[in-house]
């Protein structure tokens, strides 16, 4: 299976579906965030679906127990196969969005986000690692009874040893030839998606690299091939 899920963080509802289009031969998945959710919503996921590509909603939820399992049930009927909600929700959250959740999809739970380092953490009022941080979320997810986390690169290996059987995604990912800045610069804990995969990632999100590439096909097959 082709582990690429391509982030289709696209203002305009039918670029991204032209852009998933052209590149469906080469990536597994496609990716919806809250960009593309807020802007388009139903209408917009039943769209992309017909692309017939697997679909992870990407909405991070994160509020108290009822509200996100009132908000994993009325999105059911879009039969995502991937759904995120914020660990640092905590423990009763996960098990209830879980619950909530289709039988067919798989919650995961964000650690730490891939555009933190360790000095914005400080600043949020959480001390220690990010490294640290991702591994104590991750423990808390998998008691949750979640099918695994979202985490960046350099954390993954060290999760996959402790959750063997876990589900990892993981964002962040810059091929070695795209620059991180020219691409926004906004993600501080990157690797390439071969580091990611030879570490244990179940998926690789990418986005800019593809999607903001001059030719995006070329993009996604070069990626595909280093794999
Ligand atoms: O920690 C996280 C969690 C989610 N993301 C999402 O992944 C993509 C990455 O896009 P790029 O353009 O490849 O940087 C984007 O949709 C984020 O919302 C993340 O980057 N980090």
């Amino acid at each position: 299976m082709n582990p690429i899920y391509l982030a289709l963080d696209l203002p305009r509802l039918d670029a991204a579906i032209a852009l998933a289009q052209k590149v469906k031969g080469h990536v597994g998945g496609l990716k919806l965030g809250l960009e593309f959710f807020c802007a388009h919503g139903h209408h917009g996921v039943h769209e992309v679906a017909k692309v017939g590509l697997p679909l992870f909603l990407d909405l991070k939820l994160h509020d108290i127990p009822n509200t996100v399992a009132g908000a994993m049930q009325s999105i059911h009927v879009l039969e995502p196969a991937i759904v995120t909600v914020h660990a640092s929700g905590g423990r009763a959250m996960m098990e209830d969005a879980k619950a909530a959740a289709g039988e067919h999809c798989r919650v995961v739970a964000v650690t730490v986000l891939t555009s933190l380092d360790d000095a914005d953490l400080a600043a949020t009022g959480v001390g220690g690692s990010s490294h640290d941080q991702v591994l104590r979320l991750a423990d808390l997810a998998a008691e949750a009874g979640l099918d695994g986390i979202v985490c960046s690169g350099q954390e993954v290996g060290e999760v996959h040893r402790r959750w063997k059987n876990g589900f990892f995604v993981v964002p962040g990912l810059r091929p070695a030839e795209a620059a991180n800045g020219a691409l926004g610069g906004d993600q501080k804990r990157t690797v390439t998606p071969r580091q990611a995969r030879d570490a244990g990632a179940s998926v690789l999100v990418i986005g800019r690299p593809i999607s903001r590439a001059e030719d995006p096909v070329t993009a996604a097959r070069a990626i595909e091939g280093t794999l």
